[in-house]
């Protein structure tokens, strides 16, 4: 049978640390997020979440991302007595927001110490919850006869070996999104030194090209007008004599070709 609203009322001030009589909600009892909490890094290397648990002070807040997973221990202490067992779960309202209970259904009978709740966020956007929320449930239901059982030693802490195998980060959709983002800022950052490289090269080639071209035709012009000088300092030179210079032939002698030779066109004032 389980426990109605009265007997919570009446029996969990016994069995619940720090038991408030508002937080009995119907047939259940709303327990709150304590103040440790592990929350699986993106994997990531600057990732926030890189550590290995965290304390909470006071109302702090945390989040668990899409796709991620965490571990959340409760506020409370609770008992349950060795003729009773107990069920918990997460409160609807969260749920909606895509939290999932990973972990526990039940608490055992003599059972005493803090509960530890798997939960993941099957949601497509982060939650964010805060020491002290209102987060889980808790249910009392009696057994059909007491059995003589030791008392069964619950969670102080988040045990190291359950944080570890997710300490490396879960391939989230929103991890691997995360990854996708910080290598598309590094191709860019890579792409525009690339670019501003090429740009320098690109002017260097130009002006290397432009000194070579400029030295090309200085030589050019240089070599040009040496060889014209030359060219014209030669034919300032007389040529050498060969035989008997024209103008000592007399007029209307036969050259050695048999030519004769013809006066000039005014050579005695009239023709
Ligand atoms: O989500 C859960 C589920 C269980 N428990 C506690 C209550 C339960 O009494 C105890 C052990 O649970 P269970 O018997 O399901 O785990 P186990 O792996 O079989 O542990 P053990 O070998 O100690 O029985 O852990 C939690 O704190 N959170």
């Amino acid at each position: 049978m389980f426990w109605g609203g009265e007997r919570l009322k009446a029996q969990l001030g016994a069995l619940i640390s720090d038991y408030d009589p508002q937080r009995v909600d119907r047939a259940a009892y709303r327990l709150r997020i304590g103040s440790e909490v592990y929350v699986s890094p993106t994997g990531e290397p600057n990732d926030p979440r890189n550590k290995p648990k965290t304390q909470l002070t006071f109302s702090q807040g945390f989040t668990i991302p899409a796709g991620q997973f965490g571990f959340v221990l409760t506020e409370e202490r609770v008992k349950v007595p060795k003729e009773a067992i107990a069920f918990i779960s997460i409160r609807a309202k969260y749920k909606f927001r895509g939290l999932v209970n990973v972990s526990g259904f039940h608490v055992d009978p003599a059972y005493e110490g803090r509960l530890l709740f798997s939960i993941f966020n099957a949601g497509p956007g982060p939650v964010h919850l805060s020491q002290g929320e209102e987060c889980f449930l808790i249910w009392y239901a009696d057994l059909d006869q007491p059995s003589d059982l030791p008392i069964k030693n619950g969670f102080d802490s988040i045990p190291s070996e359950l944080t570890g195998p997710i300490a490396g980060g879960l391939q989230s959709f929103a991890s691997l999104l995360s990854k996708i983002n910080e290598n598309d800022k590094k191709v860019g950052d890579r792409v525009s030194v690339v670019e501003r490289e090429q740009a320098v090269l690109k002017w260097a080639t130009a002006l290397v090209v432009g000194a070579v071209l400029t030295l090309g035709l200085k030589d050019c012009s240089l070599s040009r007008a040496s060889t014209a000088l030359q060219t014209s300092a030669t034919s300032a030179v007389p040529a050498p004599p060969t035989g008997t210079p024209p103008a000592a032939r007399p007029l209307g002698a036969t050259t050695p070709q048999g030519n004769t030779s013809a006066p000039p066109p005014h050579a005695g004032g009239k023709p």
